[in-house]
């Protein structure tokens, strides 16, 4: 950016200041749900809860007429997972979970006797992700001579299904499950290839997709979604719990509708088409973010505040980026650190805006949390993490205004807090039903979960931003570091950021056994990474640019799912 003084002939020596073009589109959704924006309960919504009460009884039901098979519980809780409706049913899944894990840990005969591939895999996941230990060991029985996988089990379709996505939650170390993925992939994709008279039609549906995204990297509702709509099709389901499911999944996009009106209603009082032109309007992808942390109804209020905040983050960013001098932002990042907008009096009137956007949601957080009685040690944390914002954007504003291509390492560390990943988890965890001190204090001491969570973010927005941002002046990004310190081709480039990242969802499936954190907290730290992985795959990016997360937002929040017949 350069600067230079006025050719004008105003009597103030008014710096002109080149700034960049940003060319941001407009918003796909402009004021579209502002319809849904109201505080009224209608009466569908009360007929549909009574319907829920009743259904919820009769899946009730079902799990205590499994209660003496530990291959249908296991089936059933996948199935409630995989619906989107196992928040109903927390602590009956935890209890026959913890069984179930009692059951194998003192008779081994099960694993030898009972086990095929299918069950042991699945009981293998399931386990895992609720943080019980568990060895890989289990699937030693299904090689031949010892040494590789028995390529008879590729006839099994549903077992090799299983066991790849078993293999997901593997940790260093494990080379069982390293060879297991091998294994299953390539026979999986072989089945999908060959068109397989193995698999029906439904079987070929989830395997092609668990190739693309295996689940446990999927968006949980992206992928509840697309089940539904699967197992819609299937002659043999269970009517009880598919129809609960649809009724849970509808009554939910109208919450979501109504969120996404109070949040589109916020955003346009404060006029930022006008007051911030350069800034990104995306309201309804931010809101995505918030969706794809957790679905379920008790976190309302923090996917709230949280997309609000997600929308401040992205003003500042743009602002970092996109709007201001490096001499500018010293001075906006030292007013965040002393939180006081006076010192900024000299800036542009835009960036008085986005200051006192950031001070008034402040404000709102205050008054959520005197209402609720959550901690208010929250607001310290915020106000402290929106300066280790500000300063990581600094920072990358200086490099890019010096040209300096930092090591990968280096920009790295960086790129961790300019994610600001951390931060919007210590907003909706802080404003969730597990939120104490304790928790609040884990989260702000960088622990290695959300770093990791943070750089798999950084990276992946890194390839999908990565060509667009490069045609205006922008940091270079991970991409550029590792091309530069490595001497890499773009590539060669990739292929070692890819490789970085799954080590990173390693790191993560190694925390998740060693913490003594609640269930659904890892949940929303893993859905960080799930999240990041779809708004960015392809070398896209769904969030600025998005008309390609449209169809997404269409069947996660407005088109219902048929109840009647099949999808
Ligand atoms: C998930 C979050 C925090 C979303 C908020 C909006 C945002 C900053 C998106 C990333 O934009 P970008 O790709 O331009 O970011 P950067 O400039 O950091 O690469």
């Amino acid at each position: 950016m350069s600067t230079s003084l006025p050719v004008n002939s105003s009597q103030h020596a008014v710096p002109y200041i080149k700034r960049p073009n940003t060319n941001f589109r407009p918003s796909v959704w402009g004021d579209f749900f502002l319809q849904y924006d109201s505080d009224s309960e209608s009466t569908e919504i009360i007929n549909d809860v009574k319907q829920q009460e009743q259904m919820l009884k009769e899946v009730k039901n079902i799990f205590l007429s499994f209660k003496n098979d530990i291959g249908q519980q296991l089936n059933l809780i996948d199935s409630l997972n995989r619906l989107g409706i196992s928040y109903h049913f927390e602590s009956e899944i935890d209890q026959v979970l913890e069984q179930i894990h009692n059951n194998f840990t003192n008779n081994k005969e099960i694993i030898n006797k009972e086990g095929d591939l299918h069950f042991l895999a699945l009981a293998f996941r399931l386990l895992r992700q609720k943080g019980h230990h568990i060895s890989p060991e289990i699937f030693q029985k299904f090689k031949s001579n010892k040494k590789n996988f028995d390529e008879k089990l590729s006839k099994d379709v549903r077992g090799i299904w299983s066991l790849y996505e078993a293999a997901q939650l593997r940790i260093h170390g494990e080379v069982i499950l390293d060879e297991a993925l091998d294994f299953t992939y390539t026979h999986l994709n072989s089945l999908i290839i060959t068109n397989d008279q193995l698999i029906s039609p439904f079987l070929g549906t989830q395997i092609r997709r668990c190739l693309k995204t295996p689940l446990h990297k999927g968006v949980p509702r992206l992928e509840t979604r697309s089940y539904i709509s699967s197992l819609s099709k299937e002659p043999s389901q269970n009517e009880v719990l598919l129809n609960f499911a649809k009724v849970d999944f509808n009554m939910m996009q109208k919450m979501y509708q109504k969120e996404i009106g109070s949040i589109t209603k916020w955003w346009n009082k404060s006029d930022f088409g006008t007051k911030v032109p350069y800034a990104r309007d995306r309201v309804v992808e931010g809101y995505f973010w918030l969706l794809a942390f957790s679905y379920e109804p008790r976190n309302s209020t923090a996917r709230k505040l949280g997309s609000k905040l997600i929308l401040c983050i992205s003003l500042l960013d743009d602002t970092y980026d996109a709007f201001a001098t490096v001499e500018e932002l010293e001075i906006f990042t030292q007013a965040i650190q002393r939180w006081d907008i006076n010192l900024i009096q000299s800036l542009p009137e835009c960036m008085k805006v986005v200051f006192t956007t950031i001070l008034e949601l402040w404000d709102e957080y205050e008054a959520t949390i005197l209402e609720s009685g959550k901690l208010s040690l929250l607001l310290d944390y915020v106000k402290e993490d929106f300066y280790k914002l500000a300063n990581a954007y600094l920072i990358e504003a200086k490099w890019c205004n010096e040209g300096y291509i930092p090591t990968y390492d280096e920009y790295k560390a960086n790129g961790i807090k300019s994610s600001a990943l951390s931060m919007l988890l210590l907003s909706f965890i802080g404003l969730g039903e597990f939120s104490n001190k304790e928790l609040l204090d884990w989260i702000f001491s960088d622990p290695k979960i959300i770093d990791a969570t943070s750089t798999i973010a950084r990276l992946v927005d890194d390839m999908g931003s990565h060509k667009f941002e490069q045609q205006r002046v922008h940091v270079a990004s991970s991409v550029e570091c590792c091309m530069k310190q490595y001497d890499m081709s773009l590539q060669e480039a990739y292929k070692f950021i890819f490789k970085d990242i799954e080590d990173y969802w390693i790191v993560m499936n190694e925390e998740c056994l060693n913490l003594d954190i609640p269930s659904p907290v890892l949940e929303s730290i893993l859905n960080v990474a799930r999240a990041s992985e779809f708004v960015y795959e392809n070398f896209q990016d769904k969030y600025t640019n998005g008309e390609l997360m449209k169809d997404s937002i269409d069947i996660l929040i407005l088109d219902p799912i048929s109840i009647e017949k099949c999808e």
